[in-house]
């Protein structure tokens, strides 16, 4: 590995862009005038017979990356960035990338999810958020689906070749460790906003609120993400592993997926510790799974999607009583979704729409969200906002950002856990439902980091094996 053969061959066949070609519509929000958007793009997708553990390709300091199990995509370059703000920047989106989209040239020969023209996504949780929501287009795609595997290359051969250059395998970096503290609101103010949320439901204000805190550490310079990334990759295969500008995570709730017309999602709400043994273990998920509190946070957060959704959807079905889904931190109550589009909405258009669900503001929605304002003083940024990446025609996977830390400029590193209060909640309880919360990402920084950091992935490692069914 010591001189790394660039993966796949600088293309020949995609034109350079035709500077007059300008769209005719520009965009909302973004200014008219905006370099990006003076061109359409380019893009052809070629399948490969094989490509290196996508999580060695990408930017160290800036990952790119939607990938659960051996299926996802990584990125690696920027052909467009395009930034959003306020309450309407889903709808937004939704307006940018149908135009960028329609202009764009596709040479697509493999037609899968993700192959073809993708932009990344990720989007702040709450509509005064100072943080920017994205779409981002990057130069080189490197996907694997269903034993698969592709290149997209976006932009003229002279960009592509710059982000190839950059997309050689590398070792991944030294073995870091970060000491992650409380961040400003720590447990003890936690349990007292608890204490507060439950007292306002009690008096009629609102049916469930979820609360969430932070925690947080400082990276060291040039710390290489993609170890965290494929740390997480590794501990939490069942998860969508993200990394996206900068946020970081693992997370094992589906907001929707959209393809060819079929809708999915996974809806989470209600969760407790693993048990110590095989025994304490089968007694904590038969507990989760006939927990009235739980059952109703589950509830809410379940009727809060199905709502939403059957404006956009006809067949719309899901199991009467939840599933207990065991993840390695934690039990949580699950139900699955299935749907048939019946608008042509976006995956965009439909995260609009979605969020935020119950599982992650509360209910009714608006009184949560108030709530969440006086008693969080915190701004969420992107965590529990939507996040993944939309197609061409619209199709898309979007987790909702659990599990996960933001890298902040100065690298400072926050991570986010919360809960869903309800009015049996019992705020130590829940001071310990977000510690079990944190435990992903917390361990992933903390912890002496397993022996193959410093040296290349495993050429299959566990998230990149042959798919098992
Ligand atoms: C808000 C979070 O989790 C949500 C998703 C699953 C279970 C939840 C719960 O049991 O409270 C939350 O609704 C979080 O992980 O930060």
């Amino acid at each position: 590995m010591s001189d790394p053969q660039p993966p796949f061959d600088i293309p020949q066949s995609i034109p350079p862009a035709d500077p007059q070609n300008v769209p005719q519509n520009v965009p909302p929000g973004i200014p008219p005038t905006a370099p990006d958007l003076a061109t359409p793009l380019t893009v052809k997708t070629t399948r490969v017979d094989d490509i290196t553990p996508l999580l060695t390709l990408v930017d160290p300091e800036n990952p790119l990356a939607f990938v659960r199990r051996n299926d996802g995509i990584a990125g690696v370059g920027t052909a467009l960035r395009l930034e959003f703000h306020g309450a309407s920047r889903m709808r937004d989106a939704a307006e940018a990338w149908r135009r960028i989209a329609a202009n764009a040239e596709v040479d697509d020969e493999v037609r899968l999810g993700g192959s073809g023209l993708v932009a990344f996504g990720s989007f702040a949780f709450a509509d005064d958020s100072a943080d920017t929501s994205i779409l981002l287009v990057p130069r080189v795609v490197l996907g694997h689906r269903d034993g698969v595997h592709w290149i997209t290359r976006i932009g003229s051969v002279d960009d592509v070749a710059a982000a190839a250059e950059q997309a050689a395998p590398t070792l991944l970096g030294a073995e870091y460790h970060v000491a992650m503290k409380p961040g400003a609101f720590g447990p003890d103010d936690y349990a007292a906003a608890v204490a507060e949320a439950v007292a306002t439901i009690g008096r009629g204000e609102a049916s469930k609120i979820v609360l969430a805190r932070t925690m947080e550490g400082k990276l060291p310079e040039g710390a290489d993400l993609r170890v965290l990334a494929a740390d997480l990759a590794t501990g939490y295969p069942d998860t969508y592993t993200f990394a996206v500008d900068g946020l970081i995570g693992s997370s094992p709730e589906t907001l929707i997926r959209s393809e060819k017309g079929e809708l999915t999602a996974r809806v989470l709400a209600g969760s407790s510790a693993r048990g110590t043994d095989a025994a304490s273990d089968a007694t904590a998920a038969l507990e989760l799974a006939t927990s009235q509190k739980d059952l109703d946070e589950h509830a809410f957060a379940l009727r809060s999607l199905l709502l939403s959704l059957e404006r956009h959807a006809t067949d719309v079905v899901s199991a009467e009583t939840p599933f207990t889904l065991k993840l390695p931190n934690v039990w949580h109550l699950a139900s699955d979704v299935r749907a048939r589009l019946a608008d042509g909405a976006s995956s965009l258009d439909l995260i609009d729409s979605l969020h935020p669900t119950a599982a992650v503001a509360g209910s009714p929605t608006r009184d949560a969200l108030a709530q969440i304002q006086r008693l969080e003083p915190f701004d969420r940024g992107r965590y529990a906002g939507p996040v993944g990446w939309v197609g061409a025609d619209g199709d898309g996977e979007w987790a909702i950002a659990l599990r996960c830390a933001q890298v902040l400029p100065d690298g400072t590193i926050r991570a986010f856990a919360g809960a869903g209060i309800v009015s049996e909640s019992v705020p130590e309880r829940e001071v310990a439902e977000t510690k079990m919360k944190f435990k992903p990402i917390v361990d992933a920084l903390e912890r002496a980091l397993p022996d193959d950091v410093g040296r290349p992935l495993p050429s299959r490692p566990a998230w990149a094996a042959p798919s098992v069914g």
